[in-house]
């Protein structure tokens, strides 16, 4: 089996180009692939897919996009939006020869997102609206956090804390009540660090604590704007893997920041575990 892999702020990623829908995705293969030490080692798989080569039932508006982005977390299962990942997936089409369009549409299962490649390296994507939910709240290592919780396509909860967040024990799965989040959440926990600057770490659902991650931000950026009574306007985020940049413009995220693919190969899929 053919693989790549790269990341985005190292939000790592394993990359499996199958365009014409032939790879059965089982839990179990995602998982083996993502293992550190018995696998490639990643944060999640991107599959990248054509879109015209689903079966099923298709997100809204997929077909105007020539590839699918089929998005899995490490553990296996399936989310509907990753925005580091989607970044990663546009740097492997465009260095595949698979787009030709410095702009281009990217289907997921959270609907359409459109990506431009920056000259500098830097890549944007449309992540469509942020939208506030209400509040939430959830314990880690034994302490209460309260937070917004956000629909970026996928769920999230972000929590403003007012000390540093580096100690903070993030290797447990935040325990959150399953009738408010019932397909569970990710967990980020922020602090304003300057006007407009953010610092974030997070808690992936399916994949435990990360480096990065990119719907995680946007979240972050609408919580920060929803706290000082603003709608738009630029937030520069630092996370432990490097910073993005998110603007939020009339109902939507744009979020930017760097991706890129560091290795191609084969794999022996009768070794892994
Ligand atoms: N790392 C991603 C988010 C991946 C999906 C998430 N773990 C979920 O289950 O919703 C990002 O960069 O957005």
């Amino acid at each position: 089996m053919r693989f790549a892999k790269g990341h985005g702020t190292q939000n790592d990623f394993v990359i499996l180009p199958d365009p014409d829908g032939r790879l059965d995705l089982a839990p179990g293969l995602v998982a083996a692939l993502c293992d550190r030490h018995a696998g490639i080692g990643a944060d999640g798989v991107l599959r990248v897919v054509r879109t015209k080569a689903l079966g099923g039932a298709l997100p809204d508006g997929a077909e105007e996009a020539e590839w699918f982005m089929d998005y899995r977390n490490a553990d296996g299962s399936v989310a509907e939006m990753c925005g580091n990942g989607v970044r990663v997936f546009a740097r492997y089409l465009a260095q595949a020869g698979l787009v030709a369009a410095p702009v281009f549409p990217v289907a997921t299962r959270a609907g359409v997102r459109t990506v431009e490649m920056g000259a500098d390296g830097a890549i944007t994507v449309d992540m469509g609206a942020a939208r506030v939910l209400g509040e939430g709240t959830a314990e880690i290592a034994g302490r209460p956090y309260r937070g917004l919780r956000v629909s970026v396509g996928n769920p999230h909860l972000a929590c403003e804390v007012d000390g540093p967040i580096e100690a903070l024990d993030l290797g447990r799965a935040p325990a959150v009540d399953p009738a408010v989040f019932p397909d569970g959440v990710n967990v980020e926990l922020y602090r304003r660090d300057g006007a407009d600057r953010l610092r974030m770490r997070v808690h992936e659902r399916g994949s435990g604590e990360t480096r990065s991650c990119g719907t995680g931000i946007v979240a972050v950026a609408r919580a920060a704007a929803h706290a000082s009574g603003r709608e738009d306007g630029t937030w520069q985020v630092t996370v432990p893997g490097g910073e993005l940049t998110v603007r939020l413009d009339g109902g939507r995220a744009l979020l930017t920041g760097p991706a890129v693919v560091v290795a191609h190969g084969e794999l022996d899929t009768a070794a892994l575990g």
